[in-house]
């Protein structure tokens, strides 16, 4: 049988492949984000995670299993700390004012992911709150996990790889599409529709998010 992650991936493959063969990708590689692009996926991508922790709480609390709750509650404390420091000394390193970086103009995709996350939040589905979060880390490991890759030297570029292809996050991911795919397989089709068509939202999020990164350079 088909897994249930990877026919929602086949629903989306436009969308998946553009974004994880996206210019953005092939440049931060290279260590070739021009730094006006940078700094924008940066700010806005702050404003991101905001809501995405709030969105792993609510995972916390839907979840069906203590065992998923820890491993949420693991992942939340490394986005707290490894993953919020490497914002502060990027932000340093690239001169990001405090306004931008706490009160930024929020792009349009930016909100639309906030909009996605806080609609999964108040569906208290769990079902649905995997389906986002489960699209913005299998992405990300997707584009970042290039064996053999030699690092770029700014630590702004490498780190953003790093923490999306270490083996704790490819860990994680792993385990996200197991948890997605049990319980999507138990649930009733209403939910399962329910849960694709965010997945699907996130899918088309993450490709204009970067594209949008790009808007005016
Ligand atoms: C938009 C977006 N999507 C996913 C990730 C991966 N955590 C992120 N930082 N930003």
């Amino acid at each position: 049988m088909t897994r249930f992650t990877e026919t929602l991936r086949a629903e989306n493959q436009q969308d998946w492949t553009a974004a994880r063969d996206h210019r953005f990708v092939d440049e931060i590689f290279r260590g070739a984000v021009p730094a006006d692009v940078m700094r924008r996926y940066l700010v806005q991508d702050y404003q991101f995670i905001d809501r995405f922790v709030a969105l792993v709480g609510m995972a916390i609390a839907t979840a069906d299993r203590f065992d998923s709750r820890i491993r949420f509650a693991q992942f939340a404390a490394m986005i707290t700390s490894d993953e919020n420091t490497y914002f502060e000394r990027a932000f340093d390193a690239l001169g990001v004012a405090p306004a931008e970086r706490a009160h930024p103009v929020i792009s349009a995709p930016t909100l639309g992911f906030q909009t996605l996350m806080r609609d999964a939040a108040d569906s208290g589905d769990y079902a649905c709150c995997l389906a986002v979060l489960t699209v913005a880390e299998w992405l990300y490991l997707d584009w970042a996990d290039r064996p053999g890759a030699v690092l770029p030297e700014d630590f702004v570029h490498a780190e953003w790889i790093t923490l999306h292809n270490n083996e704790g996050f490819r860990a994680f991911v792993n385990w996200l599409r197991e948890e997605l795919d049990r319980v999507g397989e138990a649930a009733d089709e209403k939910s399962r529709q329910a849960a694709s068509a965010f997945f699907r939202r996130a899918v088309a999020l993450e490709r204009a998010f970067f594209d949008h990164i790009y808007a005016g350079s």
